[in-house]
């Protein structure tokens, strides 16, 4: 995330590291959220490779163990049917059935996900993009969790050929684009959290940004749109 701030415990306790095998470790690479205590929700693009992966709930310092976090085991990727491995096609959706289930306490718990095909209307400013992503667009990731305050682009204004033209598509949703807070390389399959009607509510996946930096005017984040995908998303996890 660039020019966020550090994420306090009482945050985004839905957010995993995504992480895969590498060597005798594991390495994190996408973000992730809970959303079953056996579902984790994340980018199809972050699931690409045929890596073994492990999701991390109760994270915070990437670099510190605690006795908060609980490492669980992927059992079965779940790619969107429509995914074709080009985020500009959108579909840049994965549920991952998890081996074991997470343990919800004060450190973690679920996600609530919004009703099918809810958009939120244009300046929308109260979602916040979260993840270890980069700090800046040639940064490193970051070893805490932070966040950014994004307001919402409406498709509009997002497919205007100034801002993402063709490449940005219904089913995605666009926030930030004011050149100083952004996604970055590494919050890919995190959420954007948007406080609606009282509570936290998923609204979209981190999915891509400008190949020509992070945080670019009228290059907004760019993230899957859950509310268009509520029908494929209930006939895995259901109600
Ligand atoms: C793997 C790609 C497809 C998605 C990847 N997503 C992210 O980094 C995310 F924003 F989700 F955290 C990304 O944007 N990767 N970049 C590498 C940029 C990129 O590839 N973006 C991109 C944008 C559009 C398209 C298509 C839609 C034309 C493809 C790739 C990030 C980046 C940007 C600046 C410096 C360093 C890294």
């Amino acid at each position: 995330v660039v020019g966020g701030s550090v994420s306090s415990w009482s945050l985004w306790r839905w957010q995993v590291s995504l992480q895969y095998k590498s060597g005798c470790g594991y390495r994190h690479t996408c973000g992730g959220f809970l959303v079953k205590r056996n579902w984790v929700m994340t980018a199809a693009h972050c699931v690409d490779s045929r890596r073994v992966y492990r999701v991390v709930a109760g994270e915070r310092d990437l670099n510190r163990k605690n006795s908060r976090e609980q490492y669980l085991g992927v059992y079965r990727i779940y790619r969107h049917p429509s995914w074709n491995k080009r985020v500009a096609n959108g579909n840049d959706i994965a549920l991952l059935r998890l081996r074991s289930y997470a343990t919800v306490n004060r450190y973690v718990q679920l996600a609530v996900l919004p009703p099918a095909n809810q958009v939120l209307r244009h300046g929308y400013g109260s979602c916040y993009v979260s993840g270890w992503g980069r700090t800046s667009t040639r940064g490193r990731i970051s070893n805490l969790l932070r966040h950014a305050r994004l307001p919402i682009v409406s498709y509009g204004t997002c497919r205007n050929r100034y801002w993402w033209g063709t490449t940005v598509k219904s089913t995605m949703v666009c926030a930030g684009g004011n050149g100083r807070q952004a996604g970055c390389f590494g919050d890919s399959g995190g959420p954007l959290n948007c406080h609606v009607g009282g509570k936290w509510v998923i609204h979209g996946i981190t999915s891509f940004v400008s190949s020509r930096g992070c945080n670019v005017v009228r290059k907004p984040t760019v993230f899957t749109r859950v509310s268009a995908h509520m029908c494929w998303i209930r006939s895995l996890i259901g109600a």
